[in-house]
């Protein structure tokens, strides 16, 4: 049968990025979807604003939501601090095969723990099952009506910590306007947008950075 886009990527980069360099398989993802065949990864622009918000929050444990092929899973995990962990959740198998590879051919399986599930499922084990207690940067970029309901999911859960930072994918593109308008309405973040473009266009995008100051924020009389 015919292959898949993700499949056409991974060939691409076993083409043409070297193994252990994680910079030459971003770059060659990069090439591919600019010039081939466009595809959904959070792309060079957003990137970088992504890369910007991992140096700067040098997380100890980040979750991210939706690793598709594994493009942002490589930007983040390429900047983690020895001992530092990043654990990804993707619930189609044929996304997560192509991911493992990506990740593989990149070198960065040592960083990386992709779990196959659905979100909702899996957030509730990631102490049992992972032993985390709490995420220091969370970045959402799965099913965008899922944005909110795992958000609110992980505060009950106690796994987000005070200065826990929430970075969502394509808040204006495809756009996820009940997330938008929880994080920047709650009393209990400190929400900032990062305006772009969607991955490989020049059409409107952007990131929200949300910061959670802490469970007493907001229940304050
Ligand atoms: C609930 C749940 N749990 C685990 N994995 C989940 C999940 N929901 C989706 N996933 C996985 O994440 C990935 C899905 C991401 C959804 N992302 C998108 O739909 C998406 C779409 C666009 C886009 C913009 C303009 C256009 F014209 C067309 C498309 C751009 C993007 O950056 C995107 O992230 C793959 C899927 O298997
Ligand atoms: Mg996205």
């Amino acid at each position: 049968t015919r292959s898949s886009r993700p499949q056409r990527m991974l060939a691409h980069v076993k083409r043409h990025a070297a193994r252990g360099d994680p910079q030459s398989v971003i770059d060659a993802i990069d090439y591919f979807c600019r010039h081939k065949e466009w595809a959904m990864n959070v792309g060079d622009e957003k990137g970088t604003i992504l890369d910007s918000v991992v140096c700067e929050v040098s997380p100890g444990a980040v979750l991210e939501l939706g690793t598709y092929c594994g493009y942002s899973t490589m930007r983040i995990a390429r900047l983690l601090a020895p001992g530092a962990r990043l654990i990804t959740l993707e619930f189609n198998p044929a996304n997560a095969a192509v991911a493992r590879q990506v990740i593989a051919w990149a070198g960065l399986e040592h960083k990386v723990q992709l779990v196959e599930g659905s979100s909702g499922d899996l957030i509730p084990q990631m102490r049992e099952k992972f032993g985390i207690d709490s995420f220091d940067l969370v970045f959402l970029d799965h099913w965008k009506d899922w944005y909110l309901p795992d958000t609110r999911l992980m505060e009950e859960l106690g796994l987000l910590h005070k200065g826990s930072v929430l970075l969502a994918d394509n808040v204006i593109c495809p756009g996820a306007p009940e997330y938008l308008a929880y994080v920047r309405s709650s009393p209990r973040y400190d929400s900032r947008y990062f305006k772009s473009h969607l991955e490989y266009t020049y059409v409107e995008d952007g990131l929200e950075k949300s910061v959670f100051p802490g469970a007493s924020a907001g229940s304050r009389p």
